[in-house]
């Protein structure tokens, strides 16, 4: 059975690769402003949920994976749009402990299966000088949040209780047993 990676994110098929399961890669349009939810779980499943839908209506014989992930420190931050944006969203997680949120969608046709990981981070306060610098580089643009765990953010993190691999942007363990228990219904 065809399987689709509905994410443009580089780290996202990185991940994925190490699956044991071919796969090709489709870039969702959905417009995630569209979902507006203030919950984070309740978001992060609606986007993935978006994402998977998008791609899935063209492929409706594909199993098709969509992919949300969202930092929460007492609202939802997402992709920083300038150096200020990120610059608050980073005083915001100094010194303290945020959730990171991302969400998954396994779909194929009308049947759909989606779940969320969450993770807790805690950063190390953060000095002027520090997140001066980071914002001043390309890491944090893309990136849920303003920063990179597995970039230059790794220098701000004190403790993180869960998934690693779900920060980065998929939980991949739980992925492949999600994955394998939907693919099963799908068995003759
Ligand atoms: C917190 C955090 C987020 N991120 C990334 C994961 C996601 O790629 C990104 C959040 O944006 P998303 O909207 O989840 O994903 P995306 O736009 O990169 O890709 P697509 O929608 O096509 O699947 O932030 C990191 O890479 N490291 C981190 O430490």
């Amino acid at each position: 059975m065809d399987l689709i990676l509905a994410s443009q994110s580089p780290r996202r098929k990185e991940l994925m690769a190490l699956l044991p399961y071919p796969f090709t890669i489709i870039p969702s349009t959905f417009d995630e402003s569209t979902i507006t939810d203030p919950d984070p779980e309740t978001a992060v499943i609606k986007i993935a949920e978006g994402k998977a839908a998008n791609v899935a209506a063209a492929f409706p014989e594909s199993v098709v994976i969509g992919s949300d992930t969202i930092v929460y420190q007492n609202k939802i931050l997402g992709k920083p749009k300038s150096a200020g944006e990120a610059e608050e969203m980073l005083r915001s997680l100094s010194g303290r402990t945020h959730t990171v949120y991302t969400g998954v969608t396994l779909m194929k046709g009308e049947k759909a299966h989606s779940f969320v990981e969450k993770t807790s981070v805690t950063f190390w306060p953060l000095t002027d000088e520090e997140i001066g610098r980071y914002i001043s580089t390309d890491d944090p643009y893309d990136k849920a949040g303003a920063y990179g765990i597995q970039s230059g953010g790794a220098l701000f993190v004190k403790e993180i209780k869960g998934d690693y691999y779900a920060v980065v942007g998929l939980p991949a363990a739980r992925l492949k047993r999600e994955l394998q228990r939907f693919l099963s219904c799908f068995q003759p």
